[in-house]
């Protein structure tokens, strides 16, 4: 752990920005039950000390969005994109100072932090747009005095819970299309990672955005205020972000009020690497695709997939660009990897690490603790991976890059799909033929070819099988928002 202490507000353009109480209906508050800590994952310092909601000042939040809703509803899409285009404008006037809030909090180097911010407000952007083309139908008639009328209606209160990973866009990436629909909107982030929620409540306020429509609900209790946004009947819409394991607990909880969910859970993604591909090319894409926020992300490659011909000197091209990689404080300039997350997160890559040699892997860079100690460990690639052992079908969630070897297609395209998840899957190659076959047999909501990067708000992003249920991003992701009415007029 790094000896040194994070004066946040000292680091901040505007430290007002730097906010820790709730915002619920266009007001800060104090949590009932007092304050809970939010440490620097690289330090190890309390960075801030922020409000504590109860179950009870969730479920005043949401009586709170209920009844602002009713109005926004009855904004202009035009209206909406307009308050939405000054949210926009206002994150990106403040991209740096969200951006040190997010890694003092989180631990990704800043660069990153302030891409996230980027890409988070990316969203707010686009939805906004998307607000004025919120389009109904008119059907001909099934009988000659009948015209069938199809209107797109906002589902009401949209509540969202969050993980730490990525703290600003996974908010954006639910808030944006639910106001453009206009819906109103809880958010309940992290524990972890609460500062980069309320910092979008303050900037919210700033915009002009309704008292009501968009609250922040700190809490260190997760389970809790899951329980109020599946049991409050004011809720029309539950948006999660994290794991598969407690999507399955929200859609069970969710399951009594019959309420609509959005799901983007837990990924084990394959990174296929064939004979003819541009093999450096492929290589910068590993990295990107395995170390971006040191590996947690829920996109990340899981598995590295090479084939025969080519194993060899593609592990050893990766492992001498990963050896080159800068670990350090996410604050300060040059770091390429922060700390992870936890101490617990760092357990993860150790067991995971730990099987593999068992099971006959063999670690050729990496696999200790970082000199650093605390919450960061060197990035580590292990070679000879085979499907059994644990990373093959875990989400390892850090900077594990296991390289598995194949012979042909077939071989490959069963193991990949060989997982109950199917967020994003990856390959590199050339042939035409091969891109289409690979391209429609991966089992994946998501499939990257010749690029390990896929995050745009332009595109549907969202899994299949048990990593998930909806789609974020694109013109589809303000569907998630809507409900459809067929109105029967007799003429
Ligand atoms: N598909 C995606 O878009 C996406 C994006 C980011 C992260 N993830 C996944 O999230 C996981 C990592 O994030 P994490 O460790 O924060 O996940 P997590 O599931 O442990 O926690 C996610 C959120 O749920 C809350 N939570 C935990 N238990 C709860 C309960 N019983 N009721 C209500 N809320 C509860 C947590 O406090 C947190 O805010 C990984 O599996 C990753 O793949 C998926
Ligand atoms: O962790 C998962 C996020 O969805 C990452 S991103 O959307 O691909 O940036």
């Amino acid at each position: 752990m790094l000896d040194q202490t994070t004066n946040l507000a000292s680091l901040l353009n505007d430290p007002s920005l730097l906010e820790t109480r709730a915002y619920i209906g266009g007001k800060w508050v104090d949590g009932d039950k007092g304050t809970f800590d939010v440490t620097n994952p690289a330090r190890g310092d309390v960075v801030a000390q922020v409000a504590d909601l109860s179950r009870a000042q969730v479920a005043g939040a949401i009586a709170q969005a209920e009844a602002a809703q009713k109005d926004w509803a009855k904004w202009t899409g035009k209206e909406r994109a307009a308050v939405l285009r000054k949210w926009f404008d206002l994150i990106m006037e403040n991209q740096h100072d969200l951006g040190v809030i997010l890694t003092a909090e989180q631990g990704k180097p800043l660069a990153e932090a302030k891409g996230e911010i980027a890409y988070g407000a990316s969203f707010i952007e686009f939805f906004g747009e998307e607000a004025k083309r919120i389009y109904g139908e008119m059907i001909p008639g099934h009988q000659r005095d009948k015209r069938i009328m199809v209107l797109k209606q906002p589902i009401g209160v949209a509540a969202s819970i969050t993980p730490w990973n990525f703290p600003n866009a996974m908010i954006t990436r639910k808030c944006g299309p639910a106001l453009a629909a206009g819906c109103a909107f809880v958010a309940r982030p992290a524990k972890e990672t609460p500062l980069s929620a309320i910092v979008l409540g303050v900037l919210a306020d700033r915009a002009g955005i309704p008292a009501g429509v968009f609250n922040v609900v700190p809490s260190s209790s997760s389970s809790e205020i899951g329980k109020e946004f599946c049991e409050n009947p004011a809720v029309r819409k539950l948006t999660f972000t994290g794991s598969t394991e407690v999507g399955r607990i929200l859609l069970k909880q969710a399951a009594d009020q019959v309420m609509k969910c959005s799901m983007e859970l837990g990924g084990n993604a394959p990174f296929i690497v064939f004979d003819d591909a541009d093999l450096d090319a492929a290589v910068e894409g590993a990295i990107m695709c395995k170390f971006r926020n040191n590996g947690q992300t829920c996109v990340c490659a899981n598995r590295l997939y090479v084939q025969a011909g080519v194993y060899d000197e593609f592990a050893a091209k990766l492992k001498t660009r990963v050896a080159a990689m800068k670990v350090g404080d996410g604050l300060e300039d040059g770091t390429e990897l922060g700390p992870l997350i936890n101490h617990d997160a760092l357990g993860k890559v150790q067991e995971h690490i730990a099987d593999a040699k068992a099971k006959g892997g063999k670690v050729i860079l990496g696999g200790e603790e970082h000199e650093m100690s605390g919450n960061f460990f060197g990035p580590t690639i292990v070679t000879g991976a085979t499907k059994d052992m644990l990373f093959a079908t875990e989400e390892t969630f850090g900077p594990l890059a296991p390289l598995f070897k194949f012979e042909d297609e077939d071989e490959v395209i069963a193991l990949a799909n060989d997982t109950i998840f199917g967020l994003a899957s990856y390959f590199y190659a050339k042939d035409l033929a091969r891109v289409y076959k690979v391209a429609e047999a991966l089992e994946y909501g998501i499939v990257g070819v010749n690029t390990g990067i896929i995050s745009t708000e332009l595109a549907p992003f969202g899994g299949v099988k048990q990593s998930g249920l909806g789609r974020e991003g694109s013109h589809h992701g303000i569907e998630d928002y809507l409900e459809m009415k067929y109105v029967c007029l007799s003429v």
